[in-house]
């Protein structure tokens, strides 16, 4: 069977020997590269074993490391996250590739069943940013350490504060993807 290619680019970013044993978020990304795969088998006998067999993994990582990537949400390849704890990712959540999330991270609604954020790529969130609404953070962005943006965020452009405000945004912008 074909190894993951998603989850070959998050181990690239990873870039480390054995960082099974050195970096426990990589386990909450496997797990959730996992959930995404079983999701697309036939239906059928295995993918009901398989699938009664992820939910128990899924919720031990989310409560024994505080990262809750639900195989819900669409997580682009290349996925790095540092540290762990306190991150939470909404099941309708959409991030683009190779996007950083560190420890504190939340992109979520901001009200009860409102409408979540669509992350582009390469985007870099510091530790505690908080991301919510049908907001657009849009490719090569930065989010601030403790941010809470509640604004779309054009690309290339760094967002801080809460609210954020954009600190940075580069000359000719192209329109978000
Ligand atoms: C957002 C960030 C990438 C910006 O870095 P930068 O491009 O070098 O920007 P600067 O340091 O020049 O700051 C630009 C402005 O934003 C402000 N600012 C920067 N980061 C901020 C933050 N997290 N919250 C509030 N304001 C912030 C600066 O005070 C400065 O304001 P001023 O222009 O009014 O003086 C960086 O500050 C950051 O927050 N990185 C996250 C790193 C992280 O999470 N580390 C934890 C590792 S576990
Ligand atoms: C706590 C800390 O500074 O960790 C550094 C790590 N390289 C990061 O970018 O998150």
């Amino acid at each position: 069977m074909a190894v993951d290619p998603h989850w070959l680019a998050d181990l690239q970013r990873y870039a480390m020997r054995r960082p099974f044993l050195k970096e426990q978020s990589i386990w909450a990304v496997w797990v959730y590269r996992l959930g995404r795969r079983i999701d697309t088998y036939p239906e059928g006998r295995a993918k009901k074993i398989l699938t009664a067999l992820y939910w128990p993994l899924f919720r031990c990582i989310e409560t024994v490391l505080g990262i809750s990537l639900p195989k819900s949400a669409l997580i682009g390849p290349g996925l790095r996250i540092w540290h762990f704890g306190g991150i939470f990712i909404h099941p309708s959540a959409v991030i683009g590739a190779n996007c950083t999330l560190r420890q504190g991270v939340t992109i979520g609604n901001r009200h009860e069943d409102g409408p979540v954020p669509v992350i582009g790529s390469n985007v870099e969130f510091g530790a505690y940013a908080q991301v919510l609404g049908g907001v657009r953070i849009g490719d090569h962005c930065r989010i601030g350490a403790m941010s809470v943006v509640l604004c779309d965020v054009p690309n290339g452009a760094t967002a801080v504060g809460a609210p954020a405000r954009i600190v940075y945004q580069p000359d000719n912008v192209a329109p978000s993807s």
